[in-house]
């Protein structure tokens, strides 16, 4: 809704809509009943529309999208506001997004408190601005930097919304006083100058033709698959073709349009499936509700080796300090080059300044000596993935630092009670698991174990944003979540090479579908000898020698190439070759190599493996298929309590399409009938493959017609 108000002759519109002002049907009509009192009052000279609780607008009520329009339209508001001779006056403080900023177009004049921001982040949804955005903003802004601000969906700062020509006024202290008294001194003014609506598109020179070619092309190939930028383009082209009114009318088409696009439902899911992992719960009790999270105001990493610098990096960026530990000077010296290195890499890409990198680098305190970390209230530890190295590591940090430091092991693969039993202190010990590039990946998956207790899980989670990650709260399993669906993923990838496909082939279809990767380019950049030397390590522990000739591997199917390419030497990137070949060592560009389909058909006919025509179609439903029915194994065995973990966890971990919601978001979409149908096929088709065994969970639910928020509750895991 919106409070009105009378001050010194001037109407005030106070939007109240907890916790941002989400322009709700009621808060729309509130508006439209204030504007008209006020309109009609001939006590009132000017109007203030302002936003309670400390922003003035995020936008529309993203949940109010799935139903139908109901209440006045942004730009009815604004129409009535274009006609009125008293002026109304946006005064902003937090953000006004989206349709929050679209308001504050149509208000004759915009002020705004030094710490507001204003943007269109609507293409982030999917969406284009619908309410005059695409025709006002580039009126106020200029063709180029309005373009720029709904392409890119990026808010900008009040002073350079200031400067761009958005805002009429930057100001400090009180806002809403401020508002009144610009609000005054503009009430002697013709409106119908102030107004958008009567300007022209401000294009500073450029021609219009030009640059709706240039900038189409450009958005075609930087966001490819994904179709509102496009819409955001064609739009704002659009408003400086065309009359005012006859652009607002293809706006609106356009937003109706992508409303009810996939791509816009998957957005807005991700949208909030971001914000549902924050609320989790633990088996054993304790929830984000009740437990307090321990400050941290230092934070000790054990082992500078590329993952350890990464993650110290990410520490000194956050603004805390960090001791660095190796075991000597020698490596400790190669790790802070290497931080050094990454940190100046940012400098370069100008997203940091010199100077600022060398504050930075001054919260960094590297060291030899575990005393040095006696006094911090964290540490991870990211020393090499051997339970026994990692035992004595905390047994020895469970000496040394003090009571209350919470220890946290960074682990793809252990067990973290088995680290955890090695201290006397189990409810301290969590798992934070980042992914490489460290101080890059978005992704932290922070895992607790059987006595990890509700503080720290709440420690680690709110450490996690601290650093500027995404965490996500799992259980402990062998790979926990993103490894464990990983694993399936990519052996379908290798069988399907086995059977007939190129490597080429599998990632072509998997960068057709929208990841930004393909799993044999990853192979190859992460190094073929670190999964080479995974497996053989698990093989070894259970007194199996893997060979170029092992086809099964515990009664399992095993593809056995990676064996074949370590023997050649062919370890990836770093050796030039790999997968694919690159231009020598290091190299970044793949090419295909005639080299390796020898291999391969060699692999094939050593071991009587019949080659035939692998389709794109069975290629991509294999490797997906695969992954999402161990998705569902997750979420029947708690490991998540959310389908909505595992999007996120696809999402930033793996750089799942956001505009395809995540693996259990496309199953959703794909239809859980279908897609347990399927899974039981391939079951019967490749019987030798635990990963095709149907998840029991999938198999009921494929039968409730239950929604995916509903998933986790079903299977009987949600702890809150
Ligand atoms: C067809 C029918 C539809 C009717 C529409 C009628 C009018 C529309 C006319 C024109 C089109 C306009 C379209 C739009 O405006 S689309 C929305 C554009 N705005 C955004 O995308 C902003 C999204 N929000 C944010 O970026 C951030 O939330 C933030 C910067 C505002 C605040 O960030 P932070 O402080 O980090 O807090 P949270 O992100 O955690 O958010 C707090 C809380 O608020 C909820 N929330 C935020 N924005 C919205 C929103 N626009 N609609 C609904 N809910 C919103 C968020 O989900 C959190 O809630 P919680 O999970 O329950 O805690």
């Amino acid at each position: 809704m919106a409070e009105y108000s009378i001050r010194d002759s001037v109407a005030i519109i106070q939007l109240d809509n907890a916790p941002v002002n989400a322009l709700s049907v009621a808060v729309r009509t509130g508006l439209y009943d204030g504007i008209e009192r006020a309109a009609g009052d001939g006590s009132v000279k000017a109007v203030v529309v302002c936003g309670k609780g400390g922003n003035f607008c995020a936008g529309a009520d993203i949940k109010e999208f799935d139903e139908g329009s109901k209440g006045p339209w942004i730009t009815e508001i604004g129409d009535f506001m274009d006609r009125m001779r008293k002026p109304v006056v946006a005064a902003i403080e937090g953000v006004a997004l989206g349709g929050g900023l679209e308001v504050a177009l149509f208000c004759h004049y915009r002020i705004a408190a030094k710490n507001a921001r204003v943007g269109q982040p609507e293409v982030n949804i999917g969406l284009i601005p619908g309410g005059g955005g695409t025709v006002r903003l580039p009126r106020a802004a200029g063709f180029k930097q309005a373009l720029e601000m709904i392409v890119t969906g990026n808010p900008v700062r009040a002073e350079r919304a200031l400067k761009m020509g958005v805002l009429d006024e930057v100001v400090s202290g009180n806002i809403l006083e401020a508002g009144i008294k610009f609000a005054l001194s503009k009430a002697h003014i013709d409106t119908s100058l102030a107004c958008l609506r009567n300007r022209p598109v401000r294009m500073d020179g450029l021609n219009i033709d030009t640059k709706a070619d240039a900038a189409l092309a450009h958005v075609k190939s930087k966001y490819k698959g994904f179709e509102a930028p496009m819409f955001c383009v064609k739009a704002v082209v659009n408003a400086a073709r065309v009359p005012y009114d006859d652009a607002i009318q293809k706006e609106r088409e356009y937003f109706f349009e992508l409303r009810t696009s996939g791509q816009s439902q998957a957005l807005r899911y991700a949208f909030f499936a971001e914000r549902q992992i924050a609320r989790w719960g633990l088996p054993g009790g304790g929830d984000y509700r009740t437990a307090r999270a321990i400050p941290v105001r230092s934070v000790g990493v054990v082992g500078a080796g590329t993952m350890g610098a990464g993650i110290a990096l990410c520490i000194i960026t956050s603004g805390l300090p960090c001791v660095l530990l190796e075991q000597n000077q020698e490596f400790l010296e190669k790790g802070v080059t290497s931080l050094r290195g990454q940190l100046m890499g940012t400098v370069r890409l100008g997203k940091m300044t010199a100077g600022e990198a060398e504050v930075c680098l001054s919260r960094l305190k590297p060291s030899t000596s575990m005393e040095d970390l006696k006094h911090v209230d964290m540490v991870i530890e990211a020393v090499f993935e051997d339970l026994k190295l990692k035992r004595e590591v905390f047994e020895r940090l469970d000496k040394t630092c003090k009571p209350e430091t919470i220890l946290c092991t960074n682990t793809s693969t252990l067990d973290i009670d088995s680290v955890a039993t090695a201290t006397g202190r189990p409810d301290k010990v969590v798992g934070t698991h980042f992914f490489a590039p460290s101080y890059l990946m978005k992704l932290l998956e922070n895992i607790y174990g059987s006595r990890t207790s509700p503080e720290t899980v709440a420690t680690v989670m709110r450490f996690g944003k601290t650093i500027r990650k995404v965490p996500v709260l799992v259980g402990s399993c062998t790979g926990f979540v993103a490894n464990r669906m990983l694993a399936p993923y990519t052996a379908e990838a290798q069988f399907c090479v086995e059977e007939g496909a190129s490597p080429a082939q599998v990632d072509s279809v998997l960068m057709d579908f929208g990841m930004p990767m393909g799993t044999f380019r990853v192979s190859d950049l992460s190094g073929i000898d670190v999964s080479f030397s995974i497996r053989r390590e698990a093989a070894r522990k259970l007194g199996v020698t893997l060979t170029v000739d092992s086809r099964y591997f515990r009664g399992q199917r095993h593809c056995s190439l990676i064996e074949r390419l370590v023997e050649k030497g062919r370890l990836g990137r770093k050796t030039g070759k790999g997968w694919y070949k690159y231009e020598g060592p290091g190299g970044t560009v793949p090419l295909e190599d005639p080299d390796v389909l020898e291999i391969i058909e060699t692999h094939c006919r050593a071991l009587g493996i019949e080659r035939r025509n692998v389709g794109s179609h069975e290629i991509q439903e294999r490797m997906q298929l695969a992954m999402i029915n161990e998705g569902f194994k997750i979420l029947e065995e708690g490991i998540c309590t959310r389908a909505e973990e595992i999007d996120v966890i696809w999402l930033y971990g793996f750089g799942w399409p956001r505009y395809l919601g995540g693996p259990m978001f496309y199953a959703s979409k794909l239809g859980l009938k279908r897609v347990f149908e399927k899974i039981c096929t391939f079951h019967k088709r490749f019987p030798h493959s635990q990963h095709w065994v149907p998840s029991v969970l999938l198999g009921k639910l494929s039968e409730s017609g239950l929604p995916l928020s509903k998933w986790g509750e079903a299977a009987g895991t949600s702890r809150l």
